[in-house]
């Protein structure tokens, strides 16, 4: 089977086009690639589909196998994908996923992309739509204890759940050892993708993620619009937000007049080639 492996600052997925290979078992495919040493090594796997309701769809497993409502990152490659591969010529494209219509700007230089901006939608603030098991409507600064520390937590659903905890010190947090702790707690019925995030100030957040079903990434697009949402419910952050990710930056703004989330950040094709099934 054909891939192309691509990374946006450096959370890298396996992408498969759909047009031209057919994927049978995706969970498993999904397992098989992302394991470093028996398969590819990545983050996980990214099918780029035809779609009625849009220009194409973009389906998204983590490196366990599970399906992800949606991808920052991955969307941003997606696009590179199409149109430096000639399947479209169209500079604003629509990309559906499991999190509804994603609508993208793509900035070409030389007839390849290097920037998307994505509009990744409304964020979801109500618990049980997240979903999280909470005795109040939203969960915003509530106290979370895990393994015998308690932590104040934000919750915010990009299409898929996000947990965002702010603290001073992320560089040396034991992200590994907590991190699962988080992903699988007992509130947390569908799991989550949990973000420990550093406010630098009022424009700038320090940001690690522990992913649901993928461990801690170098990067997740949709964690850094839930964390810059919860930095502004917070009142750390405002405006235009760049959030400091291990593997490069994004820049995010949410819109107040649309309650819209957009996020700016780079798509790169690390390789290609053929895998043996
Ligand atoms: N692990 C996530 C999906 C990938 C999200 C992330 N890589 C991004 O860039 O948004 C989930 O299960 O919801």
């Amino acid at each position: 089977m054909k891939f192309t492996k691509m990374q946006g600052i450096g959370n890298d997925y396996v992408y498969v086009n759909c047009f031209e290979e057919k994927v049978e078992d995706p969970a498993a495919l999904a397992k098989f690639v992302s394991d470093r040493h028996f398969g590819i090594g990545s983050d996980g796997l990214i099918l780029i589909k035809p779609s009625k309701n849009a220009d194409f769809t973009m389906d998204m497993y983590n490196a366990d196998g599970s399906q992800g409502e949606m991808c920052g990152n991955g969307i941003r490659c997606v696009a590179k994908y199409v149109y430096d591969k000639g399947l479209t010529d169209q500079q604003q494209i629509s990309i559906e996923t499991l999190a509804g219509i994603k609508y993208l700007d793509l900035t070409v230089e030389d007839g390849k992309v290097v920037l998307v901006r994505v509009d990744m939608g409304e964020p979801e603030l109500i618990a049980e739509k997240i979903p999280v098991i909470a005795d109040s409507e939203k969960v915003i600064d509530a106290p979370i204890e895990i393994d015998g520390t308690t932590y104040h937590m934000t919750c915010v659903s990009m299409g898929n759940p996000h947990c965002v905890v702010f603290m001073d010190d992320v560089e040396n947090f034991e992200i590994e050892k907590t991190g699962p702790l988080f992903e699988n707690y007992k509130d947390f019925p569908k799991r989550i993708n949990t973000e420990f995030v550093k406010v630098i100030d009022e424009h700038t957040l320090q940001m690690r993620v522990w992913e649901r079903g993928s461990g801690e990434t170098l990067a997740c697009g949709t964690g850094a619009c839930a964390t810059a949402v919860a930095a502004v419910l917070n009142g750390h952050c405002n405006g235009e937000i760049l959030i400091h990710l291990l593997g490069g930056d994004l820049k995010i703004e949410w819109d107040k007049e649309t309650n819209h989330v957009f996020m700016t950040g780079p798509a790169a094709i690390s390789f290609e080639g053929e895998i043996n099934l």
